[in-house]
């Protein structure tokens, strides 16, 4: 959800005393979160105990061997068309890196109020607070504490506001994750540009050519006793172009929709959840699908999650990559936007609960 322009447009509010002690004990639920319409409106969620309902699984080492790697470029490709998600098992990721940023951000949401408060949000985008506030209920808040902070370029950091201190292993996990995560994904996209059959280079520099950004969002979901009348993240699409996730525990909670219900993620040990975001649904020109999804906190145990985004454009631009469009032979489904507008047109579009991306789309 979080996008490096849009804390200027719709506000993060610092997370108070009362909730934190409301979070600490979810016994009795202010009006400011209750959401039970929202809720319901949502629509059904599927038995996650139905084998057709599992998100489909990625490879890395088989995307990397060049005898399978064939077979699971397509697997890859159906999953980012089909599902716009998909858990990514081998990624390869340091697992001592894996372990560090877990205990790091596990343990600064462990930490008083106070002291989690020393990187509060400012009125911009980064920090901690609640989620970005706006939308169809923009008096309502969600049941969750979020860190968000600028990771690349290595001149957007700002470390000295946002970056804790607490625990003191932070800022060195980070900068490790961060960079564990650009390799990764340098490789995923590569294999997507192999799957969509355009050049290599043009993706990968659309996703980490230079002054490319970065952003990694923190989440606390605390468990919640009344757990179906509050929202831990609403309905939404990711407004970048790639999101790679790491859940810290193994407690559940992000639901992904397809054919309008929603399919709970049950999260493989070691995996991270790989989805497609807006930009990269643009960028293959509709190809693959930046699919809507939530969060729902759990009843008995706390959620922390680590959420990493890569914005993507070409020149400058979010549009349809040329290559796709076969010299005009096939149809533009979005029409092209500056980075800068598209930035501002997703803050604004969040604060007003409409999404960017449909004002692109050519066939709407
Ligand atoms: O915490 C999660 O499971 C999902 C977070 C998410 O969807 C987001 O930050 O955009
Ligand atoms: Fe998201």
């Amino acid at each position: 959800m979080a996008e490096a322009a849009a804390g200027k447009l719709v506000g993060r509010h610092k997370i108070t005393d009362a909730t934190a002690a409301l979070f600490a004990d979810s016994a009795k639920i202010p009006d400011r979160f209750i959401r039970t319409n929202e809720v319901q409106a949502a629509g059904a969620v599927v038995d996650g105990e139905n084998e057709a309902s599992e998100l489909p699984v990625v490879d890395m080492a088989r995307l990397l061997d060049p005898e399978l790697s064939a077979s699971e470029t397509a697997k890859l490709g159906s999953a980012c068309r089909e599902w716009g998600f998909f858990q990514l098992v081998n990624h390869g990721v340091e697992a001592e890196a894996m372990q560090q940023i877990k205990d790091s951000v596990a343990q600064f949401f462990s930490l008083p109020l106070e002291a989690k408060n020393t990187v509060a949000v400012r009125g911009g985008a980064q920090g901690f607070g609640h989620h970005f506030s706006g939308g169809a209920s923009t008096d309502k808040l969600d049941w969750a504490e979020c860190l968000l902070l600028f990771t690349r370029p290595l001149q957007a950091r700002n470390m000295d506001a946002f970056w804790p201190t607490n625990p003191p292993t932070f800022r060195h996990a980070l900068d490790r994750y961060s960079a564990e995560i650009e390799n990764l994904s340098r490789r995923l996209v590569s294999s997507m540009a192999a799957d969509l059959g355009v050049s290599q280079e043009v993706l990968l520099g659309a996703f980490f050519g230079d002054g490319k950004g970065q952003s990694v969002s923190m989440h606390h979901y605390p468990p919640c006793r009344h757990r179906d009348t509050v929202v831990g993240i609403p309905p939404h699409t990711d407004t970048l172009g790639l999101t790679l996730l790491l859940q810290v525990d193994d407690t559940p909670g992000l639901q992904v929709k397809r054919a309008g219900r929603w399919f709970p993620v049950r999260p493989l040990p070691g995996a991270l959840v790989v989805n497609v975001g807006d930009m990269l649904d643009v960028l293959t020109n509709g190809a693959y699908a930046s699919v809507e999804h939530r969060v729902v906190p759990d009843a008995r145990g706390r959620r922390v999650t680590v959420a990493t985004f890569h914005e993507a454009c070409v020149d400058g631009r979010v549009a349809p990559l040329p290559e796709l469009l076969r010299g005009g032979e096939a149809p533009a489904r979005y029409r092209s936007v500056g980075i800068l507008e598209y930035h501002k047109g997703s803050g604004e579009a969040l604060g007003q609960g409409t999404r960017f991306l449909d004002s692109l789309n050519l066939k709407a």
